[in-house]
């Protein structure tokens, strides 16, 4: 089976260290969701990938060959900073970028009207793009990405700023890619949306792979974790399952009395007797698992002391933000 391996990527700004033996793979008909906070290193590992980025070292492969100029050809990128011409009308714009991929003049024209027309902007092909809202803009962007037919979709935030409805035209596009047996691999901090869309996540930290592999897998070697819920004063309650040993008071719910608790190796398997001690606290309401959605997992992989991007003044920086700038404008 095709799998998109990135290999211990290494990458510095100067003395930012943005990648740090970044390692993952994504699979032939897998949607992959990269998540991280901002400056985790996503942007940085997905330009690599697409080669406008040297590395330091480490390696990106497909197929077990290494990315050359040929296969990138056949990657499907969404760039973070956008990259459209905002003067050139949005039809030219992708039968141009379609022929640039070595498609006929007549192919690029129809991808150019199915594409857009599946995105719904068809009716503005013959507008410039800057005349475009934001979101119509990033549909296009999706379109200029897809118009080639590629093998591989690299996608950098490709969620931000659009309505539900877009979100939805968008996500079924990327199912149905990944149904043909694409890889897609897709940044987001849209977690619920990373949740409900992906098969597998990869949780970044610093240029670092923290947490990979499916929201079960993930949800499995995270803590466990119960809310009880009981008719007893929250002080009885806290006092009750701190004397327990291997149970800890995490969370308080809204409602007195009940409590989040986290059963540590000691106690696990002992939920039926922890269950039985609490009924002589009081009538027990419910007593049932927490199920960690991806925000929690995140928030247990990536700790709240994390500087979220250490300060650089480059001139580099400085012309990223620039152009994000002028897009949002
Ligand atoms: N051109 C650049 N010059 C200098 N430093 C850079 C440059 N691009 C990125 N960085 C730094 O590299 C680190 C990783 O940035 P990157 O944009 O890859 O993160 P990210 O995970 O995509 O963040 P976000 O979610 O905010 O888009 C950050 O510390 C950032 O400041």
């Amino acid at each position: 089976m095709s799998v998109l391996e990135i290999d211990r990527l290494n990458k510095a700004y100067g003395s930012v260290r943005a990648l740090h033996d970044l390692t993952f793979d994504v699979r032939a008909g897998e949607i992959f969701g990269f998540v991280g906070s901002n400056g985790a290193g996503k942007t940085t590992a997905m330009r690599i990938m697409l080669g406008v980025l040297a590395a330091d070292s480490g390696t990106v492969r497909w197929d077990g060959a290494e990315l050359d100029l040929q296969t990138r050809r056949r990657v499907g990128y969404m760039p973070e900073e956008r990259g459209l011409y905002p003067k050139m009308k949005v039809g030219e714009q992708l039968v141009y970028l379609a022929r640039l991929h070595g498609m006929s003049a007549e192919e690029a024209t129809r991808a150019t009207e199915a594409w857009t027309d599946r995105l719904g902007v068809g009716s503005r092909r013959g507008d410039n793009v800057e005349k475009l809202s934001l979101g119509n803009q990033q549909r296009v962007q999706l379109a200029a990405a897809l118009v080639h037919d590629p093998d591989i979709l690299v996608l950098d935030e490709p969620f931000s700023g659009l309505d539900p409805v877009a979100v939805d035209v968008m996500s079924d596009v990327l199912r149905e890619r990944a149904a043909a047996g694409v890889p897609v691999i897709f940044s987001s901090h849209q977690l619920d949306l990373v949740e409900r869309l992906c098969d597998r996540v990869g949780i970044v930290r610093k240029g670092q792979m923290e947490a990979l592999g499916t929201i079960d897998e993930l949800r499995s070697t995270d803590r466990q974790r119960w809310l009880l819920d009981i008719d007893a004063p929250a002080e009885t309650v806290t006092a009750w399952a701190s004397s327990r040993a291997g149970v800890l008071v995490t969370g308080h719910a809204p409602r007195d009395g009940a409590v989040v608790l986290e059963l540590t190796d000691h106690a696990r398997g002992l939920e039926q007797e922890l269950l039985t001690d609490a009924l002589t606290l009081g009538a027990v309401r419910e007593f049932s698992p927490v199920r960690p959605t991806l925000a929690d997992l995140f928030r247990g992989v990536v700790s709240s002391d994390d500087d979220p991007e250490p300060p650089t003044e480059g001139p580099a920086r400085r012309r990223r933000l620039g152009r994000r700038g002028k897009e949002a404008s």
